[in-house]
Formats: C-alpha cells, sequence, structure tokens
C-alpha cells in the first residue's frame, strides 16, 4: 500500500531507507518537544538543523529529488516551517521558470548550494489577490539602465512573504513595471535585500518579521519596503519578457506565464495537504484504537471508540480522501511538469487548462483537509485539544493552504471562468472543441442516474452521476450570468450576481475530477489485496461524496428518494468493511514517530504512559510554586483571608 501512496515500490522503500538513517542521528531530532519552546527557540532550532542538514544531506537523500527532500524536510524540520521554506518552495522554481539561461547560470548554482537564501516577495499589505492593483513600482532609468524600485505608500509594503523578515538576503519582488511613463503591469525581479557579509539590510530597504501568527511560526513571513532602491536592468527576469537597454518592450508569449511560480505551489501542495490530513487522521484513528470510553453492548466491557459508528463516520470518510488527494495531487504534478517542459520551450497552450485545474482543486483540497483535520482532533476528545496530539498545529498550516497561493474563493472563480467558457461553446454547439478535463459537458446524459439499477456496474454510473450534476450546474450557473448580461447587467456585475452558483459548479467540478482521479487510480492496481483494500475506500468515497452533494441531483429528479437511501446504505456498509482495516490504512503511510511528532498518536500506543511524561516534562511544572502564584495569587489569598 505503501507504494500506491508514494508511487512506487523504490519510492517507498527510499522513505523507509531515510526515516531509518534519521533515527540513528540524534543532532537531526527535536531537542525537546517544539510546543515547549518559544518562536525563537523554535527558529534557532530549525536553523541549527538545517545547518546540519546542508552538510550531511548527501549522506541522506538525493538532493536532486523533490520527494526525497520533501520527505527529509518532513522529519527533520517538520511541518511548522524552516528559515528556508520558501527558497525551495519559491524562489528556485520561480528563478527555473522565469530567468534567462544566462540568468540562471548566474544566480541557481548559488541558489542550490545555499550561497544566499531567497524568498518570493509578491503579496502586499493592501494587495495580495488583485495583482494588477500591486503598488512597488520598478521604474526604468533609461540613463543608467537601471530599474528604481520604490514604496509609494504604507499599503504598498509587502506583507506575509515565507522567511523575508530576517532568514532571506535576496527575493524574487514582484513589482509593476514602468518605462518611460508606461506601465507595463506585475513582472519579478531578482533582488538583494541584504548585505551577503553582514546580512545588514542594504541601503534603502526596511525589513521585518509581521509577527506571530495562527500555525507556522518558525517562518518569518515579513515587510519589505523600498525607498528609490535600485536594481541593474538585466535583475528583471528575462526567460519570456524582455526590456532592451534602450527601453524596448519584449512581451511574453502568454500574458500570465510570470505567474508560474504560484502554479508550481498550487500543483505540488495538494499532495502536501494529503500528508497532513492522513497525519491527523493517523493520530486520531491510532488513539481511536486504545481509547476506551462506554458500551455499546451493556452486558460487554467498555469498547474502543473507534467501534462507535459515529466515531467511523467522522474519521473514514477523510480516509478516502486522504488518498483520493494523494492520487489527484500525483496526476496535477505530472501534468505541471509537462506544461513547464513545453512552456520552457515555447508552447502555452496547455496553460489555461493548467490554471484552471490547479486553481480547482487547491480551493477543494485545503478546504476539506482543513475540515478533515478538525473532526479528527475532535475524534481525539480533550486529549485532541492538547499540543501533544499535535493535531491543532496541522490544522493550522493546513487551514493556511485556504488562503495562500490565492484565496480559495478567488481560485473558485478562475476556474469558474474557464467553465463558463467550455459552456458557452456547449451552447453554441462547438462542443468538440472542449478541453478532455471539461469534455463531459457536451455529453447527452440519460434521463436519470442509474446507480442500484445495473449490476455490478462498478464506478461508472457514480461516475456519470458526479457528471451530470456538475454538468447542470455549470450549465445553469453560465445561463443565469448570460442571462443577466443580456437583460443589460454589465459584465464583471452580472459575475458578482452569479458567483456563489459559479463557485458551486468549480466545487462540484473538481470534486468530479478527484473521484475520477480515484477510479483511474484503483482501475489501474494489479496487486489484488491492495486493489480489494483501496476499493472499498472508493466505495466509501463516492458513495458519501454523493450523500454530501445529493440535493443537486434530487433537484431534478437525477436521483431518486429510493436511490439516495441505497447511497446512505452503502456509506454504512462500507464504514463497517473499513473498520478493520482503518489502522492500517493509515500506518501505510509509513510516518515515523519523529514525523508525527504527537505524543498521542505514537505508533506504540502507549497513550496514557506517554501523556503522563509529557506533561510531567512541561517547563510549569519544573517547580511546584510558580513566580505568579509568590507574587500575585498568594497575597490575594492572603489577603482576602485576612
Ligand atoms: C514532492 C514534493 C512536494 C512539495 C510540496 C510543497 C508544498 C507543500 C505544502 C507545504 C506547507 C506549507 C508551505 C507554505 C508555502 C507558502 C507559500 C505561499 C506563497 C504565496 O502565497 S505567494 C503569493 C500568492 N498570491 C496569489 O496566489 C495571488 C492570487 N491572485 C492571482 O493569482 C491573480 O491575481 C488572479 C486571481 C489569477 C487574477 O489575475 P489577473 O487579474 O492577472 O487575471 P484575470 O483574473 O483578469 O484573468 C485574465 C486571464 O488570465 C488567466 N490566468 C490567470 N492566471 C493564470 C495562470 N496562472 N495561468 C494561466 N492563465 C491564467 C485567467 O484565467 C483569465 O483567462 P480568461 O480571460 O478567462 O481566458
Ligand atoms: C501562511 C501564509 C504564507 C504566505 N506566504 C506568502 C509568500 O511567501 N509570498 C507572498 O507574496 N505572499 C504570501 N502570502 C500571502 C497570500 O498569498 C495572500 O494572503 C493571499 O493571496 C490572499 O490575499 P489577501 O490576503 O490579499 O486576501 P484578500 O484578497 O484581501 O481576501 C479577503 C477576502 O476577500 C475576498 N475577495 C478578494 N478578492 C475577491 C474577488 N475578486 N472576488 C471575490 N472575493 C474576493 C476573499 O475571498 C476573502 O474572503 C502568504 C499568506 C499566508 C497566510
Amino acid at each position: 500500500m505503501a507504494a500506491q501512496i508514494w508511487g512506487s515500490e523504490k519510492r517507498a522503500r527510499r522513505r523507509r531507507e531515510i526515516s531509518a538513517k534519521i533515527a540513528q542521528m540524534p543532532e537531526l531530532h527535536d531537542s525537546k518537544p517544539l510546543p515547549f519552546m518559544t518562536r525563537e527557540e523554535k527558529i534557532m532550532e530549525s536553523a541549527r538543523k538545517l545547518t546540519i542538514l546542508t552538510e550531511k544531506m548527501g549522506q541522506i537523500i538525493d538532493p536532486t529529488d523533490p520527494a526525497e527532500l520533501y520527505h527529509l524536510n518532513n522529519e527533520v524540520l517538520g511541518l511548522e516551517g524552516n528559515p528556508m521554506a520558501l527558497h525551495g518552495v519559491m524562489f528556485i522554481p520561480a528563478l527555473s521558470a522565469q530567468a534567462s539561461d544566462e540568468q540562471q547560470a548566474k544566480w541557481l548554482p548559488r541558489a542550490l548550494r545555499r550561497e544566499i537564501i531567497g524568498t518570493y516577495a509578491q503579496t502586499e499589505l493592501g494587495h495580495g489577490t488583485n495583482l494588477q492593483n500591486l503598488e512597488t513600482t520598478a521604474t526604468y532609468d533609461l540613463a543608467t539602465q537601471e530599474f528604481v524600485l520604490h514604496t509609494p505608500q504604507i499599503t504598498a509594503l509587502k506583507w506575509w512573504p515565507g522567511n523575508l523578515g530576517k532568514s532571506s538576503n535576496y527575493a524574487v519582488v514582484v513589482a509593476h513595471m514602468i518605462i518611460k511613463a508606461k506601465n507595463y503591469g506585475p513582472h519579478p525581479f531578482m533582488v538583494q535585500l541584504r548585505d551577503e557579509k553582514t546580512h545588514e539590510p542594504l541601503p534603502g530597504i526596511t525589513i521585518g518579521d509581521i509577527g506571530p501568527k495562527m500555525a507556522y511560526n518558525i517562518v518569518d513571513n515579513g515587510f519589505l519596503g523600498f525607498n528609490k532602491y535600485r536594481i541593474p536592468r538585466t535583475n528583471l527576469l528575462m526567460r519570456h519578457t524582455k526590456v532592451e537597454a534602450d527601453g524596448t518592450y519584449i512581451k511574453p508569449p502568454h500574458a500570465k506565464i510570470n505567474y508560474s511560480a504560484m502554479v508550481h505551489v498550487r500543483a505540488y501542495m495538494l499532495t502536501g495537504q494529503a500528508i497532513m490530513l492522513a497525519s491527523a487522521l493517523n493520530i486520531a484513528t491510532r488513539y481511536s484504537s486504545v481509547r476506551r470510553q462506554g458500551q455499546i453492548d451493556k452486558s460487554q466491557p467498555e469498547v474502543k471508540v473507534l467501534e462507535y459508528q459515529t466515531q467511523q463516520h467522522r474519521l473514514f470518510p477523510s480516509i478516502a480522501r486522504a488518498y483520493a488527494f494523494q492520487f489527484a495531487g500525483a496526476e496535477t504534478v505530472k501534468l505541471y511538469e509537462h506544461v513547464l517542459k513545453e512552456m520552457k520551450s515555447g508552447n502555452v497552450s496547455l496553460m489555461a487548462d493548467l490554471h484552471a485545474l490547479t486553481s480547482g482543486l487547491k480551493s477543494v483540497v485545503t478546504y476539506q483537509t482543513g475540515e478533515g483535520i478538525e473532526q479528527a482532533r475532535m475524534a481525539c476528545g480533550g486529549h485532541g485539544y492538547s499540543m501533544a496530539s499535535y493535531i491543532s498545529e496541522i490544522y493550522g498550516v493546513a487551514i493556511g493552504g485556504c488562503t495562500y497561493e490565492g484565496e480559495n474563493m478567488v481560485m473558485l472563480l478562475q476556474l469558474a471562468r474557464y467553465l463558463v467558457k467550455s459552456a458557452a461553446l456547449v451552447k453554441s454547439g462547438q462542443s468538440s472543441k472542449l478541453g478532455p478535463l471539461v469534455a463531459y459537458l457536451g455529453v447527452k446524459s440519460e434521463p436519470t442516474s442509474l446507480i442500484d439499477r445495473i449490476p455490478n456496474s462498478g464506478f461508472t454510473e457514480y461516475v456519470k452521476t458526479f457528471q451530470h450534476v456538475s454538468k447542470r450546474q455549470t450549465l445553469k450557473a453560465a445561463d443565469m450570468f448570460f442571462g443577466l448580461m443580456e437583460k443589460g447587467e454589465k459584465r464583471e456585475i452580472a459575475w458578482n450576481k452569479c458567483s456563489v452558483e459559479l463557485n458551486r459548479a468549480s466545487r462540484l467540478h473538481t470534486r468530479l475530477f478527484i473521484v475520477e482521479a480515484f477510479v483511474r487510480r484503483v482501475n489501474e492496481i494489479a496487486d489484488i489485496r491492495i486493489k480489494e483494500a483501496l476499493t472499498d475506500l472508493l466505495h466509501l468515497h463516492v458513495n458519501y461524496e454523493l450523500l454530501d452533494i445529493a440535493s443537486y441531483a434530487l433537484e431534478d429528479g437525477f436521483l431518486s428518494a429510493s436511490q439516495l437511501d441505497y447511497i446512505r446504505d452503502q456509506v454504512y456498509l462500507y464504514l463497517g468493511k473499513i473498520r478493520p482495516n482503518a489502522v492500517s490504512l493509515l500506518d501505510s503511510w509509513e510516518f515515523s514517530d519523529i514525523e508525527l511528532r504527537s505524543v498521542l498518536g505514537r505508533r506504540d500506543g502507549n497513550v496514557y504512559e506517554n501523556l503522563f511524561k509529557w506533561a510531567k516534562s512541561s517547563p510549569l511544572n519544573k517547580t511546584d510554586v510558580l513566580s505568579s502564584v509568590t507574587q500575585y495569587l498568594k497575597p490575594m489569598m492572603e489577603k482576602a483571608r485576612l
């Protein structure tokens, strides 16, 4: 099963080897539990491990393999981030996709050797989503052949970029490019921020940390201001766009090609989210098979809480989602790598499809991951609320994904643009022009769903039902939009008035893609036992998801009440079938105790001993009487006794 999850036998084996090596290297372990550290201590601890990794990485992993790097990162540095998180996630990808060959030769080897630390500075205090209204300017000075970066007012301060505050000395900065008083829109520039020897900010640069966040606090998200700060013309990233010495602007082959670093993260973060969901579920499911509370049959002893149907219903559909996200994520990364290769050689024809797909997936996956992690936390009762479970930290990091790389509502609306265009093709009889991901919009469906009507139909009738509801909602939202415009509404106003319905269409389309990716994967599996276990999980997935969106299929009578009863019964049937495999389905992800960082979810299952040991090690327990008591509470009580 690990081979299915991680993509191949070899990958699963390599993960085990890497975990085993790390287990033997105490210098790479947390020196004490992270929840007992201050933010400064955590940052220090992370930097300590990071430097050792820079020395020893080659002994542990193949540093050119992103999957091995990611695993090493999760084990050693953990999900709370590290001082170079953005260096790998965005700075290097931005340089790789947007710098010219000559620029790459100058900067990439230095970045890869970690001679310099970089980040991606785009968002500002006043604008994140609406890139067209960023305020930082890069004005070309023809006389010196330099760009002058400037922050005209407080709202133009860069705000949020990870590791910008204290760690990075370089950044890819996005600013509006102005040449001869003409604004060419946001463009990426390579900018040095700090002196390479002293790490002091360079003159003209104001920089710092934005303060503690809900989670992800090892990362020093930062602010940055420029006071007429000059950089050479050749620091504009020039793979696709060029500015010649005389100020001539050569436009890129696609207007949004400079957004590629964002698409990179959107494509890769899906498996990151799946891992966080599976981690939280692993903790909760292990704990639920140890925790005994109450009786189902009063004549019998207390049961493991995992025996309760409500507990299974809380956890198992999310187990199915974690697998589904992992499989959909793997497909998306493949597509991304393909499009990136094409893009580098000038073929931009697939960019729109990739943008639409990743925008939808990013939104649905992060939202459902957040839901699943929070349910996992509640499923642990009181102990889920303790940092000993570590689930609240996992939640805090994962839920950030709903916001970063494009706020979810906004990204769903980006997919909706693509769906509306596709609906227009269907309506004008040009269905043959539809892309493969939306081809179903042009296919006539049966008048009613055939779920429960055709024996041994596998998952076909489920997929058709998802297709039907997605198509119907897309066409309905598009009709609403076109209708408003026909009535004379301005395009943007009409769009806003339909945006809730449009986003519903985007979610349904994305959920269909996730179901199909799960079906595709199960169909490919040769090992009969693995296929059987994943088929059970897929049954749970399609029935649970369909029940969740049933109102869309009921409103036009595509599903009947009796079919809905059947679907509901299937959910209960598969909850029971999955119960014996539940812990194994999560243990198959092979997270080590070092990586999970959860006292509650350790592999040994000694929950109570581990919790008591952990509580005793709390810094508050170093002394029996705290100074808060001697200084304040004791005098207060004494005064009251007089
Ligand atoms: C094995 C390895 C695993 C590795 C895993 C790594 C990660 C795991 C997770 C680890 C956990 C934590 C890591 C944390 C890291 C945090 C990083 C966070 C970094 C950031 O947040 S950076 C800042 C991100 N900011 C945004 O995303 C801003 C969002 N806004 C936008 O993107 C845009 O403004 C917009 C909403 C897309 C609108 O843009 P614009 O106004 O320019 O365009 P229009 O809406 O007018 O659309 C015009 C037209 O263009 C099309 N289009 C837009 N974007 C693209 C694109 N990227 N590609 C192609 N086409 C695009 C759009 O569809 C329109 O087309 P149409 O006219 O409809 O045909
Ligand atoms: C953990 C974390 C890490 C980050 N790292 C980086 C980084 O490394 N580099 C970087 O540059 N940035 C980074 N960011 C910033 C992040 O990319 C932005 O916060 C994000 O893009 C959302 O933009 P915003 O904050 O402007 O939200 P806003 O756009 O102000 O969103 C507020 C509300 O307005 C709604 N809204 C906005 N526009 C529309 C619209 N057109 N239609 C409908 N609704 C709309 C949204 O849906 C939301 O409900 C990070 C953020 C976080 C939380």
